[in-house]
């Protein structure tokens, strides 16, 4: 599954292993996210991470910064 835009958001769900993985993977982006000052809105269900996008500066839309972080994102889920 690739991210999809809805809403003004980029929206993706992950599924990992256990809710050990995931913590790992959600670790990873917290840190890219904060290294860019740009943070995901998310949600984490077990094994399952559910996340979303947007830029808040900007108006609550989608914008390069956004693409930056889902690219940086899937790479961590790979
Ligand atoms: C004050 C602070 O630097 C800003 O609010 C940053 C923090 N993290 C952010 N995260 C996201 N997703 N969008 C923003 O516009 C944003 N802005």
């Amino acid at each position: 599954m690739n991210w999809i835009e809805k809403d003004n958001k980029l929206v993706k769900d992950f599924q990992f292993e256990n809710f050990i993985e995931a913590f790992a993977f959600m670790k990873k982006v917290a840190f890219a996210a904060e290294k860019m000052n740009h943070h995901p809105e998310w949600t984490n269900v077990y094994n399952k991470v559910f996340i979303k996008l947007s830029t808040h500066d900007a108006g609550n839309i989608v914008t390069d910064l956004d693409r930056e972080l889902a690219a940086k994102i899937d790479k961590f889920a790979s």
